[in-house]
């Protein structure tokens, strides 16, 4: 489904090329909810950009479905942290989620069903009329995944969702996201940074190495597919897991060092 070939991003040319990203190379079957953790600064987000379209890689490629990505894929749809930023705060609830469908040129009468359908899987039916401004954080960001999921996309990509909203908050919507996995079947690309959401919420966990970066490590999250929060991180093999992804995470800080590499060629 999506498929990322020796990826490598250099920013800016000449002496102050910065290599962020060096030879990325994975795939994701369709269905599946992949979790993406490494080091702070490690070119998660420079790799989600470039999987999203957003910005050319400076070699290597992404494909989804068989099909290059150059520019931002119809079939793709984008969560990011700075919920705040992402949602337009003159346009109701109802309006934001339903804005990318009319772009989409989706009729009027199947564009309110997706706006319906998709709050109601967000648990936000009764605030469609309110302003983004008068919910809370974790409502807001709901708010952007039920925007995301209305799209009915073949792929969403998450980029920290849950970094600025409070624990309890976190943990509710790390099961909306499960839920919303099992019972759509889109395939997920999840970035964070916490350890414990990634076994938590991953069938798989790829460890990024620090900058610039490679893929350290592919781990099987060979947990139960029905998970909660008490249970499943209680369960040993949650433990193991966790373990064995701080371990890694702690090699590759002490393999590359904090400092990103200066490039030797120039580049975009
Ligand atoms: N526009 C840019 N120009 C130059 N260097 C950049 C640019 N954006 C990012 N970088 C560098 O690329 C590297 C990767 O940055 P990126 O933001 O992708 O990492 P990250 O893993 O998402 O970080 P964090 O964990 O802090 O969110 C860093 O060394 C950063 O300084």
């Amino acid at each position: 489904m999506l498929k990322v070939t020796g990826l490598q991003k250099i920013y800016n040319g000449g002496a102050n090329a910065v290599e962020a990203v060096r030879d990325l190379t994975f795939d994701l079957g369709e269905g599946k909810l992949v979790c993406l953790v490494g080091p702070s600064g490690c070119g998660k987000t420079t790799l989600l950009k470039c999987i999203a379209g957003l910005m050319p890689p400076t070699s290597g490629t992404v494909e989804l479905a068989g099909q290059s990505v150059t520019a931002p894929p119809p079939g793709m749809a984008v969560v990011f942290q700075e919920y705040g930023r992402s949602l337009f705060a003159w346009m109701s609830v109802r309006a934001n989620v339903e804005l990318p469908l009319k772009e989409k040129k989706i009729p009027r009468g199947r564009r309110r069903e997706l706006v319906d359908e998709s709050l109601e899987a967000v648990g936000l039916t009764s605030f469609a009329h309110a302003y983004p401004w008068q919910l809370s954080g974790g409502m807001q960001q709901r708010v952007a995944i039920a925007r995301a999921i209305a799209y009915e996309p073949q792929v969403l990509l998450m980029d920290e969702p849950f970094a600025a909203v409070d624990a309890q908050t976190r943990a509710d919507l790390e099961d909306l996201i499960r839920q919303i996995w099992q019972r759509m079947g889109v395939t997920v690309l999840f970035v964070t940074h916490d350890i414990d959401e990634a076994v938590y919420l991953g069938e798989r966990v790829l460890v990024l190495s620090s900058s610039p970066t490679v893929v350290q490590d592919d781990i099987t999250v060979d947990l139960p597919t029905e998970r909660d929060q008490l249970t499943t991180r209680q369960d040993e093999r949650f433990t193991e897991l966790r373990a064995r992804v701080y371990a890694e995470i702690q090699q590759a800080k002490k393999s590359a060092g904090a400092a990103p590499t200066a490039a030797p060629s120039v580049a975009h």
